[in-house]
């Protein structure tokens, strides 16, 4: 592995009584792209929330970048270079798509900056708008996208932070077939810019598509971590998934 980019040790999380992660550990390495797997319910978003900094872990250490992060603020986090996409994302009903990819370089460069003209960059943000396919919306309210345009917006947003790392939380759920063949191109080029990436995800043949590896996860532990060729083949992995035919039937 090249040097570890985040790093996880230990990290545990619970709501109430209810133990959601316990002792997770790994490192993912400079420009990795890594799938995040595991049946419903076993903890990736939790987990995402804590590397993300929505949450707070009850224990355990998160490191990026060789600085300690654990605890710290969403914003914080993401001035770091650390951003992270939603599952569900809610888009404010107030601003449209090019102003909130407008605002959003600020998030890293400072707020300050808003006011600098450099970035208003109006060139980043049409070639941005025209590769996420979301040019003929730009100007309308972001709360008023469809799903899946809402997640593409979600990841311009990502990439107009400047970020070193994107944590993608079911980048293809709600979105067309056609669309994901065009997000797993995006993700590679993205990727190819030196981004690391950590996706949520449960549809295989995109995870077969991008991933070089794969950390798999089952009632808040981690139980695998390995390529996504070796996961039909992982006992442990298979039996995990057994519970849930209609998610074995997508690992097949
Ligand atoms: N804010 C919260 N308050 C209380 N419980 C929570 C909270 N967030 C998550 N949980 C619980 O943590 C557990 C794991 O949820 P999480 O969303 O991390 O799973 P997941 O692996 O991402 O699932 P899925 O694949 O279905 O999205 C669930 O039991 C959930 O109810």
């Amino acid at each position: 592995m090249s040097d570890p980019v985040l790093t996880l040790e230990g990290v545990a999380k619970s709501f109430g009584a209810n133990q959601v992660l316990a002792n997770v550990g790994f490192r993912i390495g400079q420009g990795e792209v890594v799938g995040l797997l595991g049946p419903n319910g076993c903890g990736k978003s939790t987990l995402l929330n804590l590397v993300s900094g929505i949450f707070a872990p009850d224990a355990g250490t998160v490191v990026f970048n060789g600085e300690d992060i654990t605890g710290r603020s969403m914003d914080r986090i993401a001035r770091k270079g650390l951003v992270r996409t939603f599952q569900l994302p809610s888009m404010p009903r107030r601003m449209t798509v090019a102003e909130l990819l407008y605002g959003a370089a600020a998030r890293r460069a400072g707020f300050r900056s808003l006011f600098r003209r450099e970035v208003d960059d109006r060139a980043e943000v049409d070639a941005l708008l025209d590769d996420l396919a979301l040019s003929h919306v730009r100007h309308l309210p972001a709360a008023s996208l469809s799903g899946g345009q809402k997640k593409l917006l979600s990841i311009a947003l990502a990439l107009r932070a400047s970020p070193e790392m994107i944590c993608l939380d079911e980048p293809t759920a709600g979105v067309h077939p056609n669309l994901r063949q065009h997000m797993i191109g995006l993700l590679r080029r993205i990727n190819a810019a030196r981004i690391t990436l950590l996706i949520v995800e449960h549809d295989m043949h995109f995870i077969r598509e991008l991933c070089s590896r794969c950390v798999v996860m089952d009632r808040g532990a981690v139980i695998a971590d390995c390529r996504p060729s070796e996961l039909t083949s992982n006992e442990q992995v298979v039996e995990a998934y057994l519970g849930n035919a209609r998610q074995k039937r997508a690992m097949a």
